[in-house]
């Protein structure tokens, strides 16, 4: 089975429900929704068509509402802007309304203020680049730097300036709040710069912290600085190449991205590897030799998941994106990896014990660890071990943790109820293995527990079971 999992941005190219089932047919496993996209209208209905899509599928797939955040953007444009080489052009700083002719508007008041000139602004991903002439209060003179074409809503990045914007704009806290309403799984906020910005989350989260799970994304250097205190706050970390890569200089990325996953799993939290992954086939049917080269890299590195945007957002190509990413990854997972894991943090005493059951479970070897698990505590602790041989299997009551899991590397989640008689839970769970999931009778599982499913009292345990005896 495949361990790393796959990740689609959901947008025009994806978004009915027959490409939606297409794409979890493919083998995606979170769609991730861009809030600096759509309305609340418009994702309301995606994530309605996932929810009813879930019912039928083996494996649900997990929402994750990616917010806004603090970025820079230029604004709605009827027509395409042709930058050259050369052209002198005038940036402004306020709303649409007013634009005139020919001028970018970016959505920034203190742009203005917090730029000099000699300073370059940097849109759509590195691939225009300007350089300020001159500035006024209102108009600053750009000459062109790098041309390309300028469409509507652009990234505008200005690297190494720390953009007055607060962590949590109204807008996310809007977006946010109504994630919640729709009950998705993930939240993954943009441009987390220092650990207090999730504190701020948390405190908007209140009491739905318990159910909704953080990501933190790192997109600019100060987000690099403070990675160690980001890590301790958060379930999980994305490494967002678009913009980091040029937040940074672009020859630190792999550096960068590396120290990252390995972090994560020294820490036990998850990981997402994210952008241009395949960029080339937003148009094109195959991917470039360096594009697969890099795929293979985050799944050397051991990611728990790797994420499409464009290429399932608008691409021309989204299903074959996923169906080459599934078969990147199985190819590549059939060596040995970077095992960063080897260094995970065992503080917990359940650390320690998931630790134990894997090294059993390798060691014998056993086909698969069983979790039984209702929070997916425990589902977590394994799956930070990173088992090279056997699938991680977890059963849970709890639909949400079910989904949930479906972002944790090798984990495959069931639904299970759980029964006042812990043989009897363990059975269905066993049943669940020989009839969907190919095991045979005679198959050697781990069995850990840190729900009452073995022993009925709430400890933990490891049992080494044989299936069908
Ligand atoms: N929900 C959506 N509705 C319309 N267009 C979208 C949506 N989501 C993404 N897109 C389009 O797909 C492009 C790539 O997706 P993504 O990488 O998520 O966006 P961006 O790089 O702009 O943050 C976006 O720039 C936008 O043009
Ligand atoms: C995932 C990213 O964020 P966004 O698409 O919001 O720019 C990124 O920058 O890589």
């Amino acid at each position: 089975m495949r361990k790393t999992k796959i990740i689609c941005t959901i947008g025009p190219a994806t978004e009915s429900y027959e490409m939606l089932e297409k794409l979890a047919d493919a083998g995606m496993s979170v769609a991730r929704l861009n809030m600096s996209h759509g309305s609340h209208a418009s994702h309301a209905e995606v994530i309605k068509r996932i929810q009813s899509l879930n019912t039928k599928l083996k494996y649900p797939i997990a929402i994750l509402l990616d917010t806004q955040g603090p970025e820079i953007r230029t604004g709605e444009r009827d027509s395409n802007l042709n930058l050259k080489k050369g052209d002198i052009i005038s940036v402004v700083a306020r709303s649409a309304e007013d634009v005139e002719e020919n001028s970018v508007m970016v959505n920034y008041e203190s742009l203005i203020t917090d730029m000099q000139v000699g300073d370059r602004l940097t849109v759509d991903n590195g691939l225009i680049n300007l350089e300020i002439l001159d500035k006024d209060q209102r108009v600053m003179r750009c000459k062109v730097v790098d041309g390309g074409v300028l469409k509507s809503k652009r990234h505008v990045n200005l690297p190494g300036i720390r953009v007055n914007l607060p962590a949590i704009t109204d807008k996310d806290r809007s977006d946010i709040l109504f994630g919640l309403s729709m009950d998705i799984d993930y939240i993954a906020l943009s441009f987390v710069r220092e650990a207090d910005d999730i504190r701020q989350l948390h405190e908007l989260l209140g009491e739905k912290q318990d159910k909704v799970k953080v990501i933190a994304k790192i997109e600019d250097q100060e987000g690099v600085r403070n990675i160690d205190d980001i890590i301790d706050m958060v379930d999980g970390i994305m490494v967002a190449r678009g913009d980091l890569g040029v937040e940074v200089d672009f020859w630190e990325l792999p550096n960068i991205q590396r120290r990252i996953v390995r972090k994560c799993a020294h820490k036990g939290k998850r990981v997402i590897v994210a952008t241009h992954l395949l960029e080339s086939m937003i148009e094109n049917p195959m991917p470039t030799r360096a594009e697969v080269t890099d795929v293979a890299n985050a799944v050397y590195e051991e990611a728990d998941g790797i994420m499409l945007s464009g290429e399932t957002t608008v691409g021309k190509y989204p299903i074959k994106c996923v169906e080459n990413l599934a078969k990147i990854a199985t190819s590549i997972e059939r060596h040995r990896g970077l095992r960063f894991t080897e260094d995970l943090l065992t503080e917990h005493p359940k650390q320690n014990l998931a630790a134990s059951a894997v090294h059993l479970a390798e060691s014998l070897p056993a086909k698969a660890i069983v979790v039984i698990t209702r929070r997916g505590r425990m589902a977590n602790y394994v799956t930070n071990c990173h088992p090279i041989l056997p699938s991680i299997h977890a059963f849970t009551n709890d639909g949400r943790t079910r989904r949930q899991l479906g972002l944790n590397r090798n984990v495959y989640a069931h639904k299970l109820q759980f029964s006042n008689d812990p043989e009897k839970t363990l059975n269905k769970a066993f049943t669940t293995l020989l009839e969907e999931e190919g095991f045979h009778a005679g198959d050697q599982v781990v069995v850990i527990s840190d729900a009452l499913g073995v022993s009925g009292s709430g400890l933990d345990a490891i049992q080494v079971r044989i299936l069908g005896q």
